[in-house]
């Protein structure tokens, strides 16, 4: 893939920094953003000169709001792709393999699937004004893969449940207390303050850093199999007008209505 649409791609010293660019869309995922993701992650990953990602995004309101919600209303998927797929587990697995520490910029909005991809970062920096939650069962979708069990191993159980069942946003100082984040910065320091972290990284032994990356995996890799099984509950449940009336009420700017669905 030689030039992005919706992302943007710079080696700076050690880092690559990879930018979601669709802060007119509070930088939510397309499937088109998805692939140029993955593609920017081989890139570092293949990348000698590179030894730590920093994953940020455009503007200051947004890091990433999830999966693009009005595309999903307006066309039943999240978009055309090269592939003709929508890989966003591949992205979750390729955060978690990359064998170089991945650092979550997080500059504002962490919401949904966006949530997810810092959740799933080895660090994360936010900045003050950042602010974190799940929105999936508001919006007809869910992540009952890493976004859920990985959470809980961060978070805890109850707290990710919490998350979960509420959909409420929680700021930078609950999310750093609640070890969410590794650091909060002000928002004019964020990405710098990345940069310092990657620095700090790259002066050390990279083989080392890599087994060390993939021993806190190994852990929780088993995930990746429940992760598969939640992205396919996930299509079924797509197809269904539960899940259309939370994307539907999204995109008409309106509360949803599930009073008619029940979980037996
Ligand atoms: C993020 C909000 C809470 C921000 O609210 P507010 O500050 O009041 O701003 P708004 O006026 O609502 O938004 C500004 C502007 O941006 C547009 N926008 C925001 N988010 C999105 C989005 N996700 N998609 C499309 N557009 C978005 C918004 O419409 C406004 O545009 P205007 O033209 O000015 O009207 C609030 O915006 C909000 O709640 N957003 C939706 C968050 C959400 O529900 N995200 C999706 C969650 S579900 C998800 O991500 C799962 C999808 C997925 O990732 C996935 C799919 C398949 C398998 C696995 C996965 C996975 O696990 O990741």
């Amino acid at each position: 893939m030689g030039s992005y649409e919706d992302i943007q791609y710079a080696v700076e010293g050690p880092a690559a920094v990879v930018t979601i660019n669709r802060p007119e869309r509070y930088n939510s995922f397309r499937g088109k953003t998805v692939e140029e993701l993955i593609a920017a992650f081989r890139a570092a990953w293949a990348d000698p000169q590179v030894r730590v990602v920093i994953l940020t995004a455009a503007g200051e309101k947004a890091f990433c709001t999830g999966g693009d919600v009005k595309q999903r209303a307006e066309t039943g998927d999240y978009g055309p792709t090269e592939s003709g797929m929508f890989e966003i587990g591949y992205l979750h697995k390729l955060i978690r393999d990359i064998p170089k520490p991945v650092i979550a910029a997080v500059n504002g909005l962490a919401i949904g699937g966006g949530h997810v991809l810092h959740v799933l970062c080895d660090l994360s920096i936010a900045a003050e004004t950042a602010k974190f939650g799940q929105a999936g069962p508001r919006v007809g979708s869910f992540d009952a893969g890493f976004g859920s069990a990985f959470l809980a191993r961060i978070v805890g159980e109850k707290r990710a449940r919490e998350i979960w069942f509420l959909c409420r946003q929680y700021d930078a100082a609950t999310a750093e207390r609640w070890g969410l984040v590794n650091a909060v910065v002000p928002g004019d320091q964020l990405l710098a303050e990345a940069k310092r972290w990657a620095e700090e990284i790259a002066v050390l032994s990279p083989t080392a850093i890599k087994f060390l990356k993939q021993s806190f995996n190994a852990d929780t890799d088993h995930q990746a199999g429940l992760s598969n099984m939640a992205m396919s509950a996930l299509s079924v449940f797509g197809e269904t007008e539960e899940a259309h009336e939370g994307a539907a009420a999204f995109a008409e700017k309106r509360k949803p209505d599930f009073s008619q669905y029940a979980a037996l």
